[in-house]
C-alpha cells in the first residue's frame, strides 16, 4: 500500500527487491492520498500501481479520508485476496490498510515500525496511526534498535521484531545512482550549484500540521532574518498545503536570495540535499536522509520520534521559534568546529541495506 510521497520513497526499494527475488505476485495499491507528489516518485522509480484508488479530494477531513480509505481498501483486499499486506510508516493509508487487512484476518507487515514520540498529539494523527498498526502487525521492521525497544515496551513478542535500518537510506543511494547514470539529471545538480555561486545554501522544508499557524509565522520570521546575510541563499521547495505555501510566499517571495520552488522530483531534491550547507526541516524523511551526506539538520519541531539524529549529534531540535532557529543557524554558519562536529557523515538511521533484510524475512515467513 502506498499513499503519499514518503511512503513511495521508502517502499520502492522493497517493492523492487521483492519483484527481483520472488515469483510471488506483488500487487501495488496506490491510494494516492497525495496525488501529485506520489506520482512524481512512482514515475521516477518506474513503479506502475496495479490498483489506483485516487482518493485525494480538496479539503478532505480526516474522518472523510479515513472512511473512504477503509471502505475502498477493504474492497481491494476482497478482490485481490493477498496472503499478506505491507504498509509503511504512519499515514491514514497505512493505518486503514492494516485495519482492513485485520478485518479479513490477513497478516500485516509494518515497515518503519516502532517510532514513538510519546505524545498522541505530536505528530497528530500519526502517533496513534503507528500504535494501531503496531497492535495489528505480525512483522515489525524496526529501523533502529531504539524503535525495536519501543515495540518491546508495548509487549510485541521478540520474534516478531526485526531491526532492518530505514529503507530511506536505500532510496537515497538508489536516487544518487539513478543520477549518476543519467547525464540530464546530473546536469540539473550542476545548475543548482552554479546558480548559487559561493553562497552557502540553507535548504528548508516544512509541512507538519503542528506548525500550521504560529509555527509557520515563527519560521518565516527566522528565514527573513537569516537571509539578510549576503553569504547565504535559502532554497525552499514549497509544500502545496495553503497553510504553509500562502504564508511563506507572502513573506519571502521576491527576495533575491530566496528560491521558493515547487516540490522537487526526488532525484532533484537529493541533489539539493547534497549541495546544501545546512538543512532546516520539520520533515521526518529529510531528518533521516541528511546525515548520509554529512549535512547538519535543525529540526523545526519540539519533539521528534526520530531522536537517533539528535543523539548521534547530527541534528538539533529548534522548534518553530524565531530566535532559536536563527541562533542555531548562525552558529553553524560561523563556528567551524561546531559545524564539523555536526556534519560527521554517519547515518544512525540505516546503512542502505534495509530492503534486503526486509525481503529476507518476508520470504522466509
Ligand atoms: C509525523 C511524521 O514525521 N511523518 C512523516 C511524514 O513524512 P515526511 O515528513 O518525511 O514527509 P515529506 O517531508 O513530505 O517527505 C520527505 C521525503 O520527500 C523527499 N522530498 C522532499 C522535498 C521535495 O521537494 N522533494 C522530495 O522528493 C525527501 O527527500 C524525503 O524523502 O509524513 C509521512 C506521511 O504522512 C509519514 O509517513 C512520515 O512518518
Amino acid at each position: 500500500m502506498v499513499g503519499t510521497r514518503p511512503e513511495a520513497i521508502k517502499l520502492f526499494p522493497v517493492i523492487n527487491q521483492l519483484k527481483a527475488q520472488t515469483s510471488a505476485a506483488v500487487t501495488v495499491c496506490a491510494t494516492a492520498q497525495h496525488r501529485h507528489m506520489l506520482d512524481q516518485v512512482l514515475r521516477l522509480t518506474n513503479i506502475v500501481p496495479d490498483i489506483d484508488l485516487d482518493v485525494m479530494r480538496a479539503n478532505q477531513t480526516l474522518d472523510q479520508l479515513t472512511a473512504r480509505l477503509l471502505q475502498n481498501v477493504g474492497e481491494v483486499l476482497d478482490q485481490v485476496r493477498p496472503s499478506r499486506v505491507i504498509v509503511q510508516g504512519d499515514t491514514t493509508t497505512a493505518m486503514t490498510g492494516a485495519l482492513a487487512a485485520y478485518y479479513r484476518r490477513i497478516p500485516v507487515s509494518h515497515v518503519e515500525a516502532g517510532l514513538r514520540s510519546g505524545d498522541i498529539y505530536a505528530p497528530w494523527p500519526e502517533e496513534v496511526n503507528r500504535k494501531i498498526i503496531g497492535t495489528i502487525a505480525d512483522q515489525h521492521f524496526a529501523p533502529t534498535a531504539r524503535a525495536a525497544e519501543a515495540l518491546r515496551r508495548e509487549n510485541v513478542p521478540e520474534e516478531r521484531i526485526h531491526v532492518t535500518g530505514n529503507t530511506v537510506v536505500d532510496a537515497l543511494l538508489a536516487a544518487r545512482s539513478i543520477v549518476d547514470s543519467d547525464p540530464r539529471l546530473a546536469s540539473r545538480w550542476d545548475s543548482i550549484r552554479a546558480a548559487h555561486g559561493n553562497r552557502r545554501i540553507v535548504l528548508v522544508t516544512c509541512h507538519r500540521r503542528e506548525n500550521f499557524g504560529a509555527g509557520i509565522l515563527g519560521i518565516a520570521d527566522a528565514l527573513q532574518t537569516i537571509v539578510k546575510r549576503q553569504d547565504v541563499a535559502i532554497v525552499l521547495p514549497l509544500h502545496p498545503n495553503p497553510n504553509v505555501a500562502d504564508v511563506l510566499s507572502e513573506r519571502l517571495s521576491g527576495h533575491p536570495r530566496v528560491e521558493l520552488i515547487t516540490p522537487q522530483d526526488y532525484t532533484d531534491f537529493v541533489g539539493l540535499l547534497s549541495l546544501a550547507y545546512v538543512v532546516l526541516t520539520d520533515s521526518g524523511g529529510v531528518q533521516e536522509e541528511a546525515p548520509t551526506f554529512g549535512k547538519p539538520v535543525l529540526v523545526m519541531r519540539e519533539t521528534t520520534e526520530r531522536p537517533e539524529g539528535v543523539e548521534a549529534g547530527t541534528a538539533r531540535l529548534v522548534g518553530a521559534d524565531r530566535d532559536r532557529i536563527v541562533a542555531e543557524t548562525f552558529r553553524l554558519l560561523d563556528d567551524d568546529d561546531h559545524y564539523s562536529a555536526m556534519s560527521r557523515a554517519h547515518n544512525p538511521f540505516g546503512d542502505g541495506h534495509a530492503r534486503e533484510r526486509i525481503v529476507k524475512v518476508l520470504l522466509d515467513a
